[in-house]
């Protein structure tokens, strides 16, 4: 099928990559890239299958200054919330195209490893369960395709566990072994299953690829822009230093704050995203949220 990846970051370009095994695939972007079948953004919106890989903070205005409707239907790839609204991104996107023309991508997938064609399996969420299977059965034949109709919970899954990376960077950065990160990011699984739950989200979706996989990966692995920036934290970096080395998006940052602002209002227990929130915004000591986290 026709399809056009916009947004040509690390995700968007191994998303062309993947896609592009078994279909008619273009690429675009706000600035104009010298890579394979690269379009301009006006014909790219002329597909009627899109995947949007822009980082979640720029998706609403990215969408008012640029979004053509044709009728087109949207894969999601970001992993956010955003932070100005705390809205979730079925929220951001739902304000230009109605709930049956969209879907999300979740699961374990480093950019990387997409890229080299190494195997995974990926779920597509969407309450349209036709659409979900469309973008699942265009999946190259190294990733296995899973569709789910809990699009709440994919996207809190996707959005939380690069705020449990952000943890687990620091973890580890501190040296704080092997049972210590077992351990954050059990409770990790609980606290993103808490949430989610309190805006619907299925409990067993946080089991899934999309949550415990995806956890599971970027919780424990360099190859994390989001436990990088935990590396640093426990290094004693501060978050401009440490974010003009990373070059790339660490989501988790803007989802920690949208956390925050969310469980306040909430009234929902959070306390590992608490304590990224207080270390990336406040400058608390990575030592002082261990003792807290173990009080
Ligand atoms: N890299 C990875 O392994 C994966 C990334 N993701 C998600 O995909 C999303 C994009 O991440 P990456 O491509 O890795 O990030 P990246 O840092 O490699 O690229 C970011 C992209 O966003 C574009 N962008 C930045 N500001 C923009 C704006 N104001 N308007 C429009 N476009 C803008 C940039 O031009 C660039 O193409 C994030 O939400 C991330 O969590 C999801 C799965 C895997
Ligand atoms: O979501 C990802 C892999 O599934 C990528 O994680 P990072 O953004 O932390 O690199």
């Amino acid at each position: 099928m026709k399809m056009a990846i916009i947004g040509a970051g690390k995700w968007g370009q191994a998303l062309y990559h993947a896609y592009s095994q078994k279909n008619d695939v273009v690429i675009s972007s706000r600035h104009s890239k010298a890579i394979e079948n690269f379009v301009p953004m006006s014909e790219a919106l002329k597909c009627e299958y899109l995947v949007i890989a822009i980082p979640a903070q720029f998706v609403r205005g990215w969408m008012e200054e640029n979004f053509v409707d044709h009728g087109q239907k949207i894969l999601v790839a970001a992993k956010g919330i955003e932070t100005s609204t705390g809205a979730f991104l079925n929220d951001v996107y739902g304000d230009f195209v109605s709930a049956d023309r969209l879907a999300f991508i979740s699961g374990p997938s480093f950019a990387a490893e997409v890229q080299k064609s190494l195997p995974t399996a990926l779920i597509i969420s969407s309450t349209n369960h036709e659409l979900a299977q469309t973008y699942a059965d265009a999946l190259p034949k190294f990733i296995k395709g899973y569709v789910s109709s809990d699009v709440v919970g994919a996207e809190v899954s996707g959005a939380y566990k690069n705020v449990i990376a952000i943890a687990g960077g620091v973890c580890d950065g501190l040296g704080l072994g092997n049972n210590a990160r077992a351990a954050l990011i059990s409770r990790g699984l609980v606290e993103m299953t808490r949430f989610g739950e309190a805006f619907g989200a299925k409990t067993e979706t946080f089991l899934s690829l999309g949550g415990a996989g995806d956890l599971f990966l970027t919780a424990s692995s360099t190859l994390s822009r989001n436990y990088r920036v935990g590396l640093g934290l426990a290094k004693g970096k501060d978050m401009d230093e440490i974010l003009s080395e990373l070059g790339e998006v660490a989501e988790g940052v803007p989802t920690a704050k949208a956390l925050h602002k969310i469980a306040k209002e909430k009234e929902i227990y959070l306390p590992i995203a608490a304590e990224v929130y207080a270390m990336i915004e406040e400058g608390k000591d990575p030592l002082e949220s261990v003792k807290d986290l173990l009080d």
